[in-house]
């Protein structure tokens, strides 16, 4: 039986223990930096902080045997990918989560601990960063390459040959026309449609996509 443990133990926890479930894989620890946050699953034990990981680290033979998955989603790629990275250091393996109802074409290209999760789309040739999330039912078409650490949300529609930047966040239901460019640590607000290219650390909302001026 592959064992799997998982940082974060709030809503993309409670997603990935649905995926697993449909895997041989089965999750044997939790571990969290806010102590309010119980175990989603009684019988499954939580660690916090980084102390925590630490002593359950130290309470186990073999970290090789152990894949690891990171449950953060939001504007948080920076997090997921450091806390990822400890774990490899750590010596267990990045789980590459991909839900049985997912369309992950033949010829696409996933990163090590992506999560594609239900009815979503990774079309022909498409290339996925390490640590990217693409949530339910949004789809990244032909040719799209997109950075690591992204994070593209619910029903979030990428279009053919669009770029991605690293640790960029598309929201919900957003657009994103063909062959846009979108820079690093970029945020699409829920629903904007991206017309024109973005530049790096931008904040874009509404239809047309406009920078979100406070
Ligand atoms: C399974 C899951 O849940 S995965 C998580 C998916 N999460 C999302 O899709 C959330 C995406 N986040 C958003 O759209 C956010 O609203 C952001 C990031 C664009 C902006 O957030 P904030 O910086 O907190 O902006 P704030 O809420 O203060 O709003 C600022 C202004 O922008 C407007 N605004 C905020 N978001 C949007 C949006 N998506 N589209 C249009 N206008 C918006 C607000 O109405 C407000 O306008 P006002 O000043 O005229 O009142």
């Amino acid at each position: 039986m592959d064992k799997i443990v998982i940082w974060g133990a709030s809503g993309q926890a409670i997603v990935l223990e649905e995926l697993l479930a449909a895997t041989p894989v089965k999750i044997t620890a939790f571990f969290e930096n806010n102590e309010a946050i119980q175990s989603p699953i009684e019988t499954i034990p939580i660690y916090y902080f980084e102390a925590g990981f630490e002593r359950w680290l130290s309470s186990i033979e073999e970290p090789s045997k152990y894949f690891y998955s990171v449950a953060i989603g939001g504007n948080n790629g920076n997090v997921r990918a450091k806390i990822g990275e400890m774990f490899k250091k750590a010596g267990l393996k990045p789980y590459t989560a991909i839900h049985h109802t997912a369309f992950v074409a033949g010829n696409s290209v996933i990163g090590e601990g992506a999560q594609i999760l239900a009815n979503s789309n990774v079309c022909a040739r498409a290339k996925i960063g390490k640590y990217c999330i693409l949530n339910t039912a949004s789809s990244v078409d032909h040719e799209c390459i997109i950075g690591d650490n992204v994070h593209i949300g619910p029903g979030a529609k990428l279009a053919g040959c669009i770029t991605v930047g690293d640790n960029s966040f598309i929201g919900t239901n957003a657009t994103v026309l063909p062959r846009i460019i979108i820079g690093k640590n970029v945020i699409i607000g829920a629903g904007a449609v991206v017309t024109k290219n973005v530049a790096d650390d931008a904040v874009i909302v509404g239809n047309p996509g406009r920078q979100l001026i406070k």
